[in-house]
């Protein structure tokens, strides 16, 4: 069966796949056009080193033929000045079209690379990547994959082409004298192996410090800018500035030292080459082949040998940046094959009642003490639940449960009678609306903002909606988020349960949907949810009038039942509502209190008033 992923146990990103999973459907998707990049570098290296060869070989030619009238005469001026001007107009376009194509490759490789990450990382979640800084994030996503275009541009392109255009080269040398060719060869290959001994090492510990430390500033930086408020007021932003300094010098130290290397191993390039140079000087001297004097032909093979430099040059770079990329490219293997925590199935049954069962539930965060003991729980359809308890008691767990963002450790959850795991990550998403403690503001329109939940909407219901929430002194229009209209904690909360009233889902989740609300909001805002559980006139007053006396007032649990008979839940959403505040207890067909992981009192508010006298106390309070 089909799966995608979803987020799931253990903390942070940790690769335990091989990169073949994404690097070579990547290489093969563009395939052709690396290719074609690598086939135009290769031109361009012989087209370029055939100019020079000829060009040497030429004006060679040309001065030992002006040494008499007869072979002046004889001379072919024509055709080898042709080959040149052909050479050097076939070296410009096919460079020309080597750095079109590569780049194109690449930038192309690059966003499926990122498509690819961001499918990967979209289904890893909040639970996965809780471990994962944000500006961790972001460097993984953009740096490091930007650091992969070494991979091909200047690893695989230079590499390749170094070893193709030696082997056309001595291939063509060796026709003229294989002793000679061997040697170049030989030598040829000798310095490109020192380049790799000398460079890989000394530029390893700087390359990963490079990237590593560009992570770190990265980091630092976001975190600074995010928390510049909180920094002015404790006064510690130069401090903090001072730290980032710091950070910053570390990474331009590795840059320094790769620059360094990058010259270092240019200088002792040339130096390798210089003395292949020489050889080849000597060895020609005594003849090329049977050319005995070589006469122009020595000088066709010094400018080859020459020439040759255009080869060896690049792989001084690609060998200083290679651990630095190889950095990256694990980083962002890691990325890529986070494995999936929860499996969801691409294809499963509909939610139709939002029945909720929970059997001997156990639950903990990896590496950490159980949160959650023996749960049991169930929510019939159209029944309204209280879960309360006090902070850290592991209401907002049992949710996370419930919507698959962590997977039970022990027992099983069954939704309308089966296993969460039947349904697909979509229609589990369709059928529960959750209302989080941090309600999310973009930066887009009101408009967009509350269409996030259901992008059918028209304007009139989103009116509609906003009024019933009291948001209806903002215009749809209305900037929010950044660099737009800030909303007030109280006003962002009513933008989360505008967000819930908008969708129609048999489940409802609610995690202190009411938190840093005055009592009478709070009040208004329960009733709003409660009748839009119950599929009833969500501006009935007298209900408004029921919970608001409720939130301070005894004798509720005798008003409650007139106004609100328990039993209407039942047509309409499951719900299920964490609380701190006893507000509305009245209006739930049960209260769970759970305490330390465990439920130790369960039953309606009347019930509890009466044999848990905690509650009765809390209640009272
Ligand atoms: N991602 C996590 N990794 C490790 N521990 C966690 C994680 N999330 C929560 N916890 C811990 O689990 C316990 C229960 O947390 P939970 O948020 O479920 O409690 P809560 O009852 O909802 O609290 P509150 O009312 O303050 O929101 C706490 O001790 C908390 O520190």
């Amino acid at each position: 069966m089909m799966t995608s992923r979803g987020p799931g146990m253990g903390a942070g990103i940790r690769s335990n796949t091989s990169s073949s999973d994404w690097l070579w459907p990547l290489l093969k998707r563009h395939s052709l056009m690396m290719l074609l990049g690598l086939l135009l570098s290769l031109l361009a290296l012989l087209t370029g080193m055939g100019l020079l060869s000829l060009s040497g070989w030429f004006l060679s030619a040309t001065a030992l033929a002006g040494l008499t009238v007869t072979t002046a005469q004889a001379f072919n001026f024509f055709t080898p000045a042709g080959g040149v001007r052909a050479l050097s107009i076939a070296r410009t376009a096919s460079r020309y079209g080597e750095r079109l194509v590569t780049h194109e490759a690449t930038f192309r490789a690059l966003t499926t690379l990122r498509s690819l990450a961001w499918q990967a990382l979209l289904p890893l979640g909040e639970a996965r990547l809780g471990g994962v800084r944000r500006g961790e994030l972001l460097n993984r996503l953009v740096a490091d994959i930007d650091t992969l275009d070494h991979l091909y541009l200047r690893l695989a392109v230079p590499l390749l082409s170094f070893l193709l255009g030696l082997l056309t080269l001595l291939g063509m040398l060796a026709w003229l004298d294989p002793a000679l060719a061997l040697i170049l060869g030989t030598g040829l290959l000798f310095s490109a192996l020192c380049l790799l001994l000398l460079t890989y090492p000394l530029g390893r510990k700087a390359a990963q410090g490079q990237v590593q430390g560009r992570r770190n500033y990265r980091v630092a930086l976001l975190e600074f800018i995010s928390a510049q408020g909180e920094l002015a007021l404790f006064g510690a932003t130069d401090r903090y500035r001072a730290a980032l300094d710091e950070l910053e010098l570390g990474w331009q130290h590795c840059q320094r030292q790769l620059a360094a290397l990058a010259g270092l191993s240019q200088g002792f390039t040339i130096l390798l080459h210089g003395a292949l140079v020489l050889l080849i000087l000597l060895l020609v001297s005594n003849g090329v082949g049977s050319n005995q004097p070589p006469g122009a032909l020595a000088a066709l093979v010094l400018f080859v040998a020459l020439s040759t430099m255009e080869l060896l040059s690049p792989l001084s770079t690609a060998f200083a940046q290679l651990a630095g990329t190889l950095e990256a490219a694990n980083r962002v293997d890691d990325l890529l094959t986070a494995p999936p925590g929860v499996e969801f199935v691409s294809q499963g049954p509909t939610v139709t009642e939002g029945r909720i069962e929970l059997r001997d539930v156990d639950f903990a965060y990896p590496d950490c003490a159980p949160v959650l003991k023996g749960i049991s729980l169930e929510l019939a359809p159209g029944s309204c639940t209280a879960l309360i308890g006090k902070t850290g008691s592991g209401k907002s767990s049992l949710l996370a449960l419930l919507t698959r963002s962590w997977e039970p450790v022990h027992g099983e959850i069954l939704l309308d009678g089966l296993p969460l795991a039947a349904y697909s990550e979509a229609e589990l998403r369709r059928a529960i609306t959750v209302v989080s403690q941090r309600v999310h503001v973009f930066s887009a329109s009101l408009r967009d903002n509350l269409l996030l939940a259901n992008e059918a909407a028209t304007d009139a219901e989103l009116t509609a909606v906003l009024a019933k929430v009291d948001l209806g002194h903002l215009a749809l229009d209305a900037w929010l988020g950044d660099g737009g209209r800030p909303l007030s904690g109280g006003e962002t909360r009513r933008l989360g349960i505008a967000r819930a009233l908008l969708r129609d889902s048999p489940i409802l989740l609610l995690d202190e949907p009411t938190e840093g609300l005055d009592r009478h909001t709070e009040a208004q805002m329960l009733r709003l949810l409660l009748a839009h559980c119950r599929g009833g006139d969500e501006s009935a007053s007298e209900n408004q009038d029921v919970i608001e006396n409720q939130a301070g007032a005894e004798g509720l649990a005798e008003r409650s039942p007139k106004a609100l008979a328990k039993g209407e839940c039942k047509q309409g959403r499951t719900l299920l509502m964490i609380s701190h505040r006893l507000t509305a207890m009245a209006q739930m067909d049960q209260i769970c209190v759970l305490e330390q992981g465990q439920i130790v009192a369960r039953g309606d508010h009347g019930q509890l008033l009466s044999e848990f006298a905690p509650y009765a106390r809390q209640y009272r309070r």
